[in-house]
């Protein structure tokens, strides 16, 4: 007969060989201002397609680049991510970043991902603007070595790089958050190139009208 003392342990050793299942896990990081449908378009393709587990959706705080100016509060693009992808059970929100403050540099993000889950395998998506600057990203040799760079192309920009993507075939989507904003201020739809929430809360909060 088998004392409970010994069923316990058995149990607490299965119980904690599931919780650190390993997972595959995708990364969109971005400044979602506002975040729109070819955030979800690409994000699905590509744990379709790579077969994750799930997708952090990752607002930054202060985006890297100099020349990307955010009028809009961190919340604000937080609440609209989540209002995103609320009714997608392998999307989540990622509030590494806003948290942290500061300039988002992803290595610093991938180390914090990391040390709280070491045994995961981590994908970072990034549009075909993007990837023409991978190699002047904050200490690229070493972030290459805890994450994996997954590349999807995107309209108007041709990709001439060698550096190491893995690459994932989603139709092209021309909507940008520079369209949406544009669209906004000249009081023209955005239905449909953002989900309801986030047309809702972008009217509730009259953002980007100036
Ligand atoms: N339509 C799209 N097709 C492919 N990749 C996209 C698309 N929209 C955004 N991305 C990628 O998603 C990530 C986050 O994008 P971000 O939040 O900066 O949106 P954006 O539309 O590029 O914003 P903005 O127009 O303000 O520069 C980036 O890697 C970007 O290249
Ligand atoms: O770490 C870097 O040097 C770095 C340089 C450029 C962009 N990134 C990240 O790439 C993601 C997409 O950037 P963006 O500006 O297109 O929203 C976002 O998570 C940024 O923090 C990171």
């Amino acid at each position: 007969m088998v004392n409970v003392f010994e069923r316990t342990k058995t149990q607490t050793v299965k119980l904690l060989a599931t919780s650190i299942k390993k997972k595959r896990v995708g990364i969109l990081g971005g400044t979602f201002n506002p975040p729109h449908l070819g955030h979800l378009i690409i994000a699905d393709q590509v744990a379709d397609q790579l077969d994750l587990d799930e997708v952090l959706f990752m607002p930054d705080a202060t985006p890297p680049h100099v020349d990307k100016k955010l009028a809009i509060d961190a919340k604000d693009r937080a609440k609209m991510v989540a209002a995103s992808i609320h009714n997608n059970p392998r999307f989540h929100l990622e509030l590494s970043e806003i948290m942290r403050g500061g300039v988002s540099y992803t290595y610093d993000t991938m180390l914090e991902l990391r040390r709280r889950h070491p045994e995961n395998d981590y994908f970072f998506i990034i549009g075909g603007d993007m990837v023409a600057y991978l190699p002047k990203w904050h200490r690229i040799a070493e972030l290459q070595k805890i994450v994996k760079f997954v590349g999807v192309r995107r309209e108007g920009y041709e990709i001439k790089s060698d550096f190491p993507v893995i690459w994932v075939d989603v139709p092209l989507i021309d909507v940008s958050s520079t369209l949406i904003r544009k669209k906004i201020r000249n009081h023209h739809s955005i239905h449909y190139l953002v989900t309801p929430g986030v047309e809702q809360y972008i009217k509730e909060h009259q953002l980007y009208l100036d």
